[in-house]
């Protein structure tokens, strides 16, 4: 039976105690399923049985420090005594006072206000509730007015006695188990955040395979990967040449709802300007001259997945407003086409230039910017992560182990101190550069060693009268010997323009004079 069928036949409490007719009372109360429920049933259970004029029930809040209402404005400090509710409290009894005497002596502006349609002629009852299940906890305080008559038959009534224990009883036991779901929930909410700290860990050590580095630099810049990857957010990764933007760009689409969809690349610098249009956007047959066929674009080849523009700060305005309205809207229309087509992709940009400089020069759309950047990465430069050079060449030595399939080999402390001091404007792809020559000048099975490290550019006598290499041979069928032949021409070249002196030659190269003379002895290569 719910409660407004019971209401209809709510027995009066009263002194003839809690008989078979109370019966419909007490169960409404246990079918309240929270303690503010069970506070709104009982009050107005009691005003209607009892005819009193005014009943409110009042909740001690979790800290015991204040007394809270459910309709009410405010909230009562339990130890201000300018309210009676604290006075109450502080007893352990009902207190019991004219309503106009309350108005004079208790100048609490909140109670006040609770009070301030009653009749002065009422008296009021204030009547704090406990546990009544051995705990001693305060559950808070039951306020009633009504005439002198109806207060004073209170004290005796059986009936509102075990009224007012069945109340407290039930209230103890749904706040129990209130707190209990409340506390399960915030432990599953916390296991459930524990779980997905430990998904994304798994994540980012997977991560590191491809996007090596173990500087806190680098921790970062994979966790933020990892987050980036689980939103559909534009990215904007922002770096130095060289910085891992493309690899990034490839780890959010590899790490993302979207990998099994395509991931379409385009660098916009690289591509004519007339060119890019059709590139990013495709066209219909007959579009231009040349066009025989239709064709899709990179936006729609990239529909389930992730379109990746690079350097993106030189594409032209007008096609950055096209942009724009792609990312707004998700449609687009290929060159020439009479229909609008839908592309749902997600967009990564990646730039090395400052672009709210070209915002401040026009040259790029502000509102595309901040649309792109909706999740801003930054890429920091290999100079400020040193101490990631190490793993960086170890890997990228073991790389061209594998590729040129020689056995695995290491590096020399000397060789890495010099790696460590090293300037790379060139970042990451500069020390890989630089990794795969020195790997291709040192002898199969030995350690890449210092002596296999070309000099810095700026550590070098500048060269100029020295005519420059020939560029490689298509034609190169023999990698080794190609490399053979290019380090012995190299090395005649220097000797040449130092008249033969290997010292100085030695010097320009950044390798020992020793290492020269060897070098130039398994080379064949004769002083000029
Ligand atoms: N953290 C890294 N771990 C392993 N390899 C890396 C890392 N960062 C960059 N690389 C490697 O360095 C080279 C350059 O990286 P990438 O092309 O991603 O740089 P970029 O910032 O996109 O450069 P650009 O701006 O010139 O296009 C690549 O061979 C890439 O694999």
């Amino acid at each position: 039976m719910g409660v407004e069928a019971i209401d209809q036949h709510t027995p009066q409490l009263g002194p003839e105690g809690i008989g078979l007719a109370a019966m419909p009372t007490a169960l409404a109360l246990v079918e309240c399923a929270s303690p503010a429920a069970l506070r709104e049933c009982g009050s107005r259970l009691l005003r209607d049985s009892l005819g009193l004029a005014w009943v409110e029930c009042l909740f001690v809040e979790g800290s015991g420090r204040w007394l809270g209402r459910d309709h009410g404005e405010g909230r009562l400090d339990c130890d201000d005594f300018r309210h009676p509710y604290a006075h109450a409290i502080r007893r352990g009894a009902p207190l019991t006072l004219g309503v106009a005497e309350a108005r004079t002596r208790l100048d609490h502006p909140d109670f006040q206000a609770q009070v301030a349609a009653l009749p002065g002629g009422l008296r009021l009852q204030i009547r704090p509730l406990r546990a009544l299940d051995g705990q001693r906890e305060w559950l808070g305080a039951l306020a009633l007015a009504a005439d002198d008559e109806a207060v004073e038959r209170l004290a005796d009534d059986a009936g509102f006695a075990a009224f007012e224990a069945l109340l407290c009883r039930l209230w103890a036991r749904l706040a129990r188990s209130q707190g209990e779901r409340q506390r399960s929930a915030a432990l599953r909410e916390s296991l459930a955040k524990l779980n997905d700290g430990a998904r994304r860990q798994k994540l980012a050590e997977r991560l590191a395979e491809a996007l090596l580095g173990d500087s806190a630099a680098m921790q970062r810049l994979r966790s933020q990967v990892i987050r980036a990857a689980e939103t559909n957010l534009a990215v904007l990764l922002q770096g130095q040449t060289g910085t891992g933007k493309d690899c990034v760009a490839r780890a959010i689409h590899r790490f993302s709802a979207r990998a099994e969809g395509p991931f379409m690349a385009i660098n916009c610098a690289a591509i004519p300007e007339a060119l890019l249009e059709s590139e990013l956007f495709g066209h219909a047959k007959g579009a231009f001259s040349g066009a025989d066929q239709a064709r899709e674009g990179l936006i729609g080849q990239a529909d389930g997945g992730t379109l990746f523009l690079d350097e993106i700060g030189d594409m032209p305005l007008a096609l950055q407003a096209k942009l724009l309205r792609v990312l707004e809207s998700g449609r687009y229309r290929p060159l020439g086409a009479s229909d609008e087509r839908c592309a749902d992709l997600r967009l990564v940009a990646a730039t090395h230039q400052p672009l709210r400089e070209r915002i401040r020069d026009q040259r790029f759309r502000a509102d595309l910017y901040y649309r792109l950047g909706q999740f801003p990465l930054s890429l920091p430069p290999l100079g400020e992560r040193r101490e990631d050079i190490a793993t960086l060449a170890q890997a990228f030595v073991a790389d061209f182990c594998t590729r040129e399939g020689r056995d695995e080999v290491g590096i020399t402390p000397a060789a890495l101190r010099q790696l460590r001091q090293r300037d790379y404007p060139g970042n990451v792809r500069e020390l890989k550069n630089l990794v795969d020559y020195a790997c291709a000048m040192s002898p199969p099975g030995a350690d890449l060693d210092a002596a296999a490290l070309p000099a810095e550019a700026s550590e070098t006598r500048e060269p100029a009268a020295e005519a420059p290499l020939a560029a490689p041979s298509v034609a190169v069928d023999d990698l080794r010997q190609a490399l053979r032949d290019f380090e012995a021409e190299l090395i005649r070249q220097r000797l040449r323009y130092f008249d033969g002196n290997r010292a100085l030659a030695a010097e320009s190269l950044g390798v020992p004079k020793r290492t020269l003379a060897h070098k130039c002895r398994l080379l064949e290569v004769d002083a000029p």
